[in-house]
């Protein structure tokens, strides 16, 4: 079951104690008990895991960099609704149509897991149409669902349609501890009972019951999950310090479309009145805000002028703010947002916080923006424990960053020179790219079935923005 590699082992001698060590309390203490729980749920401190590498592994993305980007991009659909949709689409039993899909990496990944478990999926360009009345009771051991974050939705939705789901960990960026403790709690305030064996995890609830669930953190995965199990179970649940993610409230759309009452998507309490038997739907996903966001980076850091059409401003307030501060010039149109670069930019400090926050996925491309900033500027990722491998590739480049703990410490304005770097997540590639397009002389970036997770037509669109960049 495991995705194989390196860490195997480390991984297996984890699962393997916790196995072997049963109720290691010997107390029956349930409250013990949930926290050896919690424990396991959540990888010790070091754990890779090791996901096989998907794609042309050798692809090279090159970029010639010191062209300023010009001109008109269109933004995608957004890769977390997207995610959390297709799993959703399997809760009726007549098909669903998303509209607006992102082409990327993760959701072939998704389709691909989907289709070997009986579902019929057809894709007409931005259209997705998913018909789960072939799919039935079977445990998910398709090692792709290790190479997905979103992958966990699977438990959710098929707890509520079965009350019942087998399934491997999931995976997704490598950014410090990713447990799905808040995920379990809920699963079993819901009544459902949750094993993990080598890896695997099994979900069983004879018959899921509406409750009031509090989470510890503000966790977006969470927060969809039990909405996805919620509108499943009889009577009403409330998921309270849920995630406002502009992601949480479009997946609570499509499931009011499909018959769901759904209240409170958007503020903190959500209120889900469950039962209801659900139909399929067609639905129009929001656009990406985070894609948005690297293109408002990246035109500002090449002191060009780009349109970012086809997005919420809304959604960017936070992104905005912060390169208004800068110096950097943002105007918003109803659906569109126009970056306006400047000579010399002020040093700015963030924190990334939940949403209305400064959101976690838009650190690292900023960074790459930051060493163009006169002085310092403090970068803090309070989301993820580890969220800085693109720093030693920046720093490559020429880039003056020092990172404490949770922070980054960028020192500008300090010229960037292409050469060989690594990309070693999703995010922290699109910050090479916005440093190679900056840079004198020619970035190649490894690592880009990484990029390729989440960023649609990425070669394309830069290039029509003047960039020259392509692949190798
Ligand atoms: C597929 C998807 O939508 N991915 C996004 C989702 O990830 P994901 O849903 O995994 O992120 P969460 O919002 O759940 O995580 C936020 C924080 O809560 C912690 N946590 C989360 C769940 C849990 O059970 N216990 C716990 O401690 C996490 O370790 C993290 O520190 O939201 C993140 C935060 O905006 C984004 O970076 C990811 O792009
Ligand atoms: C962290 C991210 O993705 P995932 O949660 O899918 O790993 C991201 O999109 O930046």
């Amino acid at each position: 079951m495991f995705p194989g590699g390196r860490q195997k082992e480390h991984r297996h001698s984890w699962v393997k104690d916790f196995l072997i060590m049963g109720d290691p309390t010997g107390t029956k203490d349930i409250d013990m008990h949930k926290k050896v729980w919690r424990q396991v749920v959540q990888p010790p401190a070091g754990f890779i895991l090791d996901v096989p590498e998907r794609g042309l592994g050798m692809e090279k993305l090159v970029i010639k960099g010191g062209r300023p980007l010009y001109g008109n991009v269109r933004i995608s659909g957004a890769k977390n609704s997207a995610l959390a949709m297709i799993p959703a689409a399997l809760l009726p039993d007549s098909p669903t149509v998303l509209e607006n899909i992102p082409e990327i990496g993760d959701i072939a990944v998704y389709i691909e897991i989907l289709q070997k478990l009986g579902v019929k999926v057809a894709s007409t360009g931005k259209e997705l149409q998913i018909d789960p009345s072939t799919l039935q009771l079977q445990p998910v051991l398709d090692p792709r669902v290790g190479e997905l974050r979103a992958s966990y939705y699977l438990m959710g939705a098929l707890l509520g349609k079965f009350h019942e789901v087998t399934i491997g960990l999931p995976g997704g960026c490598k950014l410090g501890l990713r447990p799905i403790d808040q995920h379990i709690k809920g699963f079993e305030a819901l009544g459902a009972k949750v094993n993990l064996k080598d890896g695997v995890v099994h979900i069983e609830a004879p018959g899921l019951k509406g409750a009031r669930i509090y989470l510890d953190v503000v966790s977006v995965g969470a927060t969809i999950n039990l909405m996805l199990a919620a509108v499943c179970a009889e009577g009403i649940t409330v998921i309270e310090n849920a995630a406002k993610e502009p992601e949480v409230i479009d997946v609570a759309t499509l499931l009011s479309s499909m018959g769901a009452q759904i209240k409170g998507a958007g503020t903190d309490v959500i209120r889900i009145r469950g039962g209801r038997r659900l139909h399929g739907c067609r639905h129009s996903i929001i656009p990406d805000r985070i894609e948005a966001g690297t293109y408002m980076i990246a035109a500002a850091a090449t002191r060009g002028q780009v349109r970012i059409e086809q997005v919420i401003p809304k959604h960017l307030e936070s992104v905005s703010a912060k390169l208004r501060e800068m110096g950097v010039q943002i105007e918003e149109e109803e659906e569109s947002i126009t970056v306006s670069g400047r000579d010399s930019y002020a040093s700015v400090d963030i924190r990334t916080l939940p949403y209305p926050g400064f959101p976690t996925d838009l650190q690292q491309p900023f960074t790459s923006l930051l060493t163009q900033a006169h002085g310092t500027s403090l970068i803090t990722d309070s989301i993820y424990s580890s969220r800085f491998d693109h720093v030693g590739q920046l720093e490559k480049m020429g880039a003056k960053i020092q990172t404490e703990g949770r922070t980054a410490i960028v020192r500008g304005v300090t010229p960037l020179a292409g050469t060989q770097v690594h990309a070693f997540d999703l995010r922290g590639g699109a910050s090479l790219i916005i440093a190679g397009l900056i840079a004198d002389g020619v970035t190649r970036i490894t690592g880009v079935e990484k990029i390729r997770r989440g960023y649609e037509r990425l070669e394309e669109k830069l290039n029509g923005l003047g960039a020259e960049i392509w692949r190798e």
